[in-house]
């Protein structure tokens, strides 16, 4: 087991520990949740979730509300912007923070990284510390973030949470060798706050597997990306409580194309029981996909530690051109 894997597998006591924060109670402010690859990724989940919770509250990348926020926000708004970062130093991520603290926005860093150039940037910092081995690509980090994302929203993450998800991947783990059988077209379906989950799958498989990764909203991707489908794919269905139905139907659907479904709380040709609670999903079903992109590697025969043209910290040169 190489180091990206034995991280994925010994992350559950971190959460355990993961720090306890209040959940935020400001119904008359606009949260913009930022990040920068993963960390956006996670970002889109847990404004699903402050949503649900009803604190309005919008993803955007990092690059882009730094350099073009009224596009996504007109001024005149009571904002809170919240940067989250494993490393705390991703440019665009810290710039987002910094033009947000001029235009006069409350400003919250959540990080593993104490010290870094986020937490200069805001006003209140939000530290949750992570397993030290940690390489390149993000995963332990990556759950701590999103977990303590979830309870700002308000949503309780706790044992039975974290015992879930070890249950549910242990399942994962023995069903996936006949799924994924030497396919090499990933594609990841998730709803709402599952939506930002399946996209964080798909990166998860092309920064470890170099893999071309469809991610999609179950019903948006009937609407042309279908068209790829064959008997190379595999679907991951995260499947949501308010849709089940209608997932199930699709599920039959890509299945009927020649894809193999595997379905995260529903039915495919494996499916995986996940417990916790609903508001939690998100959370739960996260390390499946994080062993996903490991085993998808070692089927291509690629090195998870030292993924192709990626860094550990994404920096930019901010020396004026
Ligand atoms: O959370 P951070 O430290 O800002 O880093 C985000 C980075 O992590 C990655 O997910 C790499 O693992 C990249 O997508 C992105 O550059």
């Amino acid at each position: 087991m190489n180091t990206t894997e034995r991280v994925i597998r010994e992350q559950f006591p971190f959460w355990r520990k993961a720090t306890a924060v209040a959940a935020f109670t400001d119904r008359d402010s606009t949260f913009v949740i930022v990040g920068c690859g993963t960390s956006y990724h996670l970002a889109q989940s847990i404004a699903a979730s402050f949503n649900l919770r009803g604190l309005r509250a919008i993803a955007v990348p990092g690059g882009e509300w730094s350099r073009r926020r009224t596009t996504y926000l007109p001024d005149g708004f009571k904002t809170h912007v919240i940067g989250l970062s494993r490393s705390g130093e991703s440019t665009e991520t810290v710039q987002a923070l910094e033009v947000s603290r001029t235009a006069g926005y409350a400003t919250t860093a959540v990080t593993c990284e104490q010290g870094s150039s986020i937490t200069k940037a805001a006003d209140t910092v939000i530290f949750t510390a992570t397993h030290p081995d940690e390489g390149i690509v993000m995963t332990a980090s990556a759950s701590l973030m999103l977990l303590v994302g979830l309870r700002l929203a308000g949503i309780t993450v706790g044992e039975p949470e974290v015992a879930a998800a070890q249950a549910a991947l242990e399942t994962f783990e023995a069903l996936l060798p006949a799924v994924l059988d030497g396919r090499s077209h990933p594609v990841l379906l998730g709803a709402g706050a599952l939506y930002g989950i399946a996209a964080e799958g798909g990166i998860k498989l092309q920064e470890m597997s170099l893999s071309h990764v469809q991610s999609y909203q179950p019903m948006e991707y009937r609407h042309g990306p279908i068209s790829l489908v064959d008997d190379q794919s595999f679907a991951v269905l995260l499947y949501s409580a308010e849709t089940f139905a209608e997932e199930v139907r699709i599920s039959t659907e890509v299945q009927n194309k020649g894809a193999r479904v595997i379905g995260l709380g529903g039915p495919g040709d494996a499916g995986v029981e996940v417990g916790g609670s609903i508001e939690a999903r998100s959370l739960v079903v996260l390390p499946m996909l994080q062993v996903l992109g490991e085993r998808a590697a070692e089927m291509r025969g690629l090195d998870t530690s030292a993924p192709r043209y990626l860094k550990k910290v994404v920096v930019l040169d901010r020396t004026p051109a």
